[in-house]
């Protein structure tokens, strides 16, 4: 947990008036440790909450498997490589309606962890950047949506792409809720010998560990740098 101990608060909270985000948030984080702020209306929001949360580590920890499987890895190498499950953290959104002059949900950005599971209403907004045009995901109902993170950018040298993504909000108040499937802070993460030395490729990053690109990550969100050239991305470590 020392990865994320002071850096986001649990529980309700509101982009600043200065973020370009126009969204409220609810976060939780791993129940078991105690530090999850909840309101007391309605009564059964805990127990759902915590009733839910280990189920999607089950589904997060299963699309892992598969992940491994198609990036040609020995059998549960990432389940050996990402074995605690301390940094998992869950963030239901509430975008408000678009405005006539601005319709900003959540900025372009790619997620910094291993993956991402979403679940969306029937209102839409979600957008994913394919080949310089922006897709629209259109709801599905009982749908999950998968984001691969930048962690596995990583470790696959750029073989796959962590999901550049935003929300363009609506006319209606848009929910979604997103499961951040993760990997601990003390983690040293760099290319995959399978996809560099093993196949001749050079490293397209530098290692790092985790916990210091989390840092650099949220202090994007509390320290907004004025030009966005200044914003880290985990290009912050390529070579
Ligand atoms: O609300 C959504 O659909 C996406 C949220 C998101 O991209 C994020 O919180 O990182
Ligand atoms: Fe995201």
């Amino acid at each position: 947990m020392a990865g994320w101990k002071g850096l986001l608060p649990s529980g309700y909270g509101r982009q600043p008036e200065h973020s370009k985000d126009k969204n409220e948030y609810f976060v939780v984080f791993v129940p078991d440790f105690g530090l999850n702020v909840y309101p007391d209306q309605p009564t059964e929001f805990k127990g759902v909450i915590e009733d839910c949360y280990p189920r999607l580590v089950e589904v997060a920890s299963l699309i892992q498997e598969i992940i491994n499987n198609f990036m040609g890895l020995p059998p549960n190498f990432l389940k050996e490589y990402n074995q605690t499950r301390d940094m998992e953290f869950m963030t239901a959104h509430r975008y408000f309606p678009a405005t006539e002059t601005e319709n900003n949900g959540i900025s372009a950005h790619e997620d910094s962890n291993c993956l991402t599971l979403i679940f969306q209403d029937e209102v839409g907004g979600l957008e994913v950047l394919k080949d310089a045009d922006w897709i629209p995901i259109e709801p599905i109902e009982g749908s999950i949506i998968v984001n691969l993170g930048d962690i596995i950018q990583v470790l696959s040298n750029n073989k796959y792409k962590s999901a550049t993504h935003r929300v363009i909000r609506k006319g209606a108040h848009r929910h979604s809720f997103s499961f951040f499937f993760n990997i601990d802070g003390d983690k040293w993460i760099e290319p995959l010998p399978q996809f560099t030395t093993d196949i001749g490729e050079s490293p397209k990053y530098r290692g790092f560990h985790y916990e210091e690109y989390i840092q650099l990550r949220v202090r994007n969100k509390t320290h907004p740098p004025s030009r966005p050239e200044d914003v880290i991305h985990v290009t912050h470590y390529s070579i």
